[in-house]
This record gives C-alpha cells, sequence and structure tokens, in this order.
C-alpha cells in the first residue's frame, strides 16, 4: 500500500486527470476526483471518462462535481475525506482564448489555485502536486530545456499563469516549511490509454495537432493546416517533445512517492522524452502506422508560436527515478484507437425534451 493513500485529484475527469487517475489506482492509491466539467465531458451520470476509468481499473473513484471557486463545496469535502496529498490539474488552457479573455484566466487558475491551497492549509495537507507547463520557459535559450533555463517571459496569458502560480509556490514554500510541493512541467501530452476506452476529447476547438490530425484522418476536417515551413529545423516545421499520456501519469506516481518519502519543500521537474519531432515527422508517424491519409496545406507561422522545443529528462530520471517508455509509434496507435472506438468522443449530456401539453408541461 502506498504511503499516500488519499489522493485528491483537481481536474480528475480531463484527459490527463482522468489517465493520471486510472494509473493511480492501479498503484494502489485511492481517489476522490473533483472536476467542474469546463474543459472535460459530463454525462446524465457524471463523468463518461471517470466512470471508464473504473471499468479499466475495477476500482471505485470518489467523483463531485465541484468547482475551486466555490470555497464552501471544496471546504466539505476536505471535511469529508482525510486527503494526504492533491494533484492539481484543474485550470483553463487555451491559449487563444486566454488572451481574448485574460481575467477569466486569472480568476480561473490563479483564484483557483489560492482557494484550494488555503483550504489544503486549513485541513494539515501540505503536499502537492502541480501541473505546469513547459510553456513557462517562453522562446528557449539553449536545447534541451533544463529546469534552471530562465522562466517567465512568456507570450500568452495561459503560460503566465502557470508561471504566476510557480512564482507563488515558490513564495509559499519559502514563508512556511511545512509545504511539500512537486511543480511538473509537461511537454506536449498526447496518445490515449491503450484500451482505447479514454482519450482527449476538446470540449472546445481543436487548436493542438494530434487531435487535429486525428479528425483530418477521420475525414471530420478535410485537410492539416501546418504552421510554418522556414523554421530553423532540419525539415523547417516546429519541433516538440511529445510525450505519452501514460508516460506522463507514471511521471504523477513518481512525484508522489518522492513527496511521500522526502521533505523537499518545492522542486520542479520536467516531464518529457528529451526528443524533438516535427510536424512533418509526426504526421509521417502518423500515417504509417494508422494507414490514414492526412492532406497538409502549408501556411505561415502561427502566432506565438515557438519553433523548436524539447526537454532534458535527467532530473526527473535521477530523482524521480522515472523515464518515458513508450514511443512516438505507440502514442500515434494508441489516440488513433481512441479516435476510431469513439469518432465523436464520449456520449454526452443530452438535454431532457420537454414534453408540453396545452401550454403545460
Ligand atoms: O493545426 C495545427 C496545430 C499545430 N501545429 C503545429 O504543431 C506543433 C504543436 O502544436 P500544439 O499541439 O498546438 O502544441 P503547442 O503549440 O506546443 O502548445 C501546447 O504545448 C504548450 C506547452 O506545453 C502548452 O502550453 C499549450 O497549452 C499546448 O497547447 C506546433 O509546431 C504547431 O505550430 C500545426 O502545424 N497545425
Amino acid at each position: 500500500m502506498p504511503r499516500f493513500k488519499n489522493i485528491l485529484v483537481t481536474g480528475g475527469a480531463g484527459y490527463i486527470g482522468s489517465h493520471c487517475v486510472v494509473t493511480l489506482l492501479e498503484a494502489g492509491h485511492e481517489v476522490i476526483a473533483i472536476d467542474n466539467f469546463t474543459n472535460s465531458v459530463e454525462d446524465e451520470d457524471g463523468s463518461p471518462a471517470l466512470q471508464r476509468a473504473e471499468k479499466i481499473t475495477g476500482k471505485k473513484i470518489t467523483f463531485y462535481k465541484a468547482d475551486l471557486l466555490d470555497k464552501p463545496q471544496i471546504n466539505a469535502i476536505f471535511d469529508k475525506h482525510p486527503v494526504d496529498c492533491v494533484i492539481h490539474f484543474a485550470a483553463l488552457k487555451a491559449v487563444g482564448e486566454s488572451m481574448q479573455q485574460p481575467l477569466l484566466y486569472y480568476q480561473n487558475n490563479l483564484l483557483g489555485m489560492l482557494n484550494l491551497l488555503e483550504i489544503m492549509r486549513s485541513h494539515n495537507c501540505y503536499q502537492m502536486v502541480f501541473s505546469s507547463s513547459c510553456t513557462v520557459y517562453g522562446e528557449p535559450e539553449h536545447l534541451p530545456i533544463t529546469e534552471t533555463h530562465p522562466t517567465g517571459s512568456i507570450t500568452n496569458v495561459y503560460g503566465r499563469t502557470k508561471y504566476f502560480i510557480e512564482e507563488m509556490l515558490k513564495d509559499l514554500s519559502a514563508a512556511d516549511d511545512k509545504w511539500n510541493i512537486i511543480s511538473l512541467r509537461y511537454f506536449n501530452p498526447v496518445g490515449a490509454h491503450p484500451s482505447g476506452l479514454i482519450g482527449e476529447d476538446p470540449t472546445k476547438e481543436f487548436t493542438n495537432l494530434m487531435p487535429f490530425l486525428a479528425q483530418v484522418a477521420l475525414g471530420k476536417k478535410p485537410v492539416l493546416t501546418v504552421f510554418g515551413t522556414d523554421y530553423n529545423t532540419p525539415d523547417g516545421t516546429g519541433i516538440r517533445d511529445y510525450i505519452h499520456v501514460m508516460d506522463l501519469a507514471s511521471g504523477h506516481v513518481a512525484a508522489l512517492n518522492l513527496l511521500s518519502q522526502t521533505h523537499i519543500r518545492l522542486k520542479v521537474y520536467n516531464l518529457g522524452t528529451g526528443k524533438g519531432v516535427s510536424v512533418k515527422e509526426l504526421v509521417n508517424v502518423f500515417e504509417r502506422v494508422t494507414k490514414a491519409k492526412v492532406p497538409l496545406k502549408y501556411v505561415d507561422r502561427r502566432l506565438g508560436d515557438i519553433s523548436a522545443m524539447w526537454a532534458d529528462t535527467s532530473l526527473a530520471k535521477e530523482e524521480l527515478g522515472w523515464s518515458t517508455q513508450l514511443t512516438i509509434e505507440e502514442m500515434c496507435t494508441d489516440f488513433w484507437r481512441w479516435q476510431t472506438m469513439n469518432p465523436d468522443g464520449y456520449p454526452k449530456k443530452t438535454k431532457k425534451t420537454e414534453i408540453v401539453v396545452n401550454g403545460k408541461s
């Protein structure tokens, strides 16, 4: 039995959250998941992703539809359950939307975090894994990117919320040594659980490469737009460090293990593979393993995109004892399995039709 038993997972019904819940259950943790369904799918019985996570693992999940901005509601959940550690995924994450609605992003991501930290403290819970992003590095000054690379020169509001939260965590852990926090900087999570039962189902527009690619391969969108062919990279297209979501999930279990054994106050780790893959390379692998055809259209660079980014993964290997196991082929195969088994994503909540008889319902 792991030393941390009860793990509260915020954003547990989301893409990364639900995969992480599966891995946590398999590692023997009890999971209390919360989600407000802003970025995840809700059906008549709650979260289809979490119902399927229960099916995959044969274990039960305690779930609440709850919002971090509703302090009394979150407080009541902490009153009810003895939480040993929190994994905090819940956040708004659409880069474009964040530029249009900065206050919404600051309120949701920053205030949500503040509420959570205050409630944790009042319940004597000081252990947290925070879902951060390689976006905090901005335009890389060197590659691969180590955790000591400068942070903060970010061009979008979403990224700044991650950066501000990391700064907040620094101040908090410096002021009070009871806190024990790991911030995980994700590179580009893709793929899906190998069962094909859970995967990424964006509730907003498809803007990320892999979900868009799969929509084109399914014939739901006519063409994949490749943003930029004149980057200073071998084939001219942008390079990213794509990481399988199941590897990412196991990184969280490794972080929990470290927190349960050592008082580290605050540490940050990159979660990536250490390998850069270009847009063209990813499309080629996807077409090869799925046998699907992806028509391409080359256009100018997307505003705010950086040219190339991949992680130095040595710190996570050394201190978390974690490294990725899954290949780019597996990322594509697993994503495609999820997408072909669920071409419309999860079953969505349907509004009950009201029957009106003689003006009365
Ligand atoms: O239709 C598309 C979509 C993307 N790309 C390119 O594909 C690469 C990856 O793009 P995307 O999947 O959108 O990821 P990023 O732009 O790297 O941003 C992701 O990764 C960041 C770092 O973790 C997070 O901050 C963001 O939330 C997340 O969207 C980039 O070179 C894009 O220019 C295309 O060519 N066509």
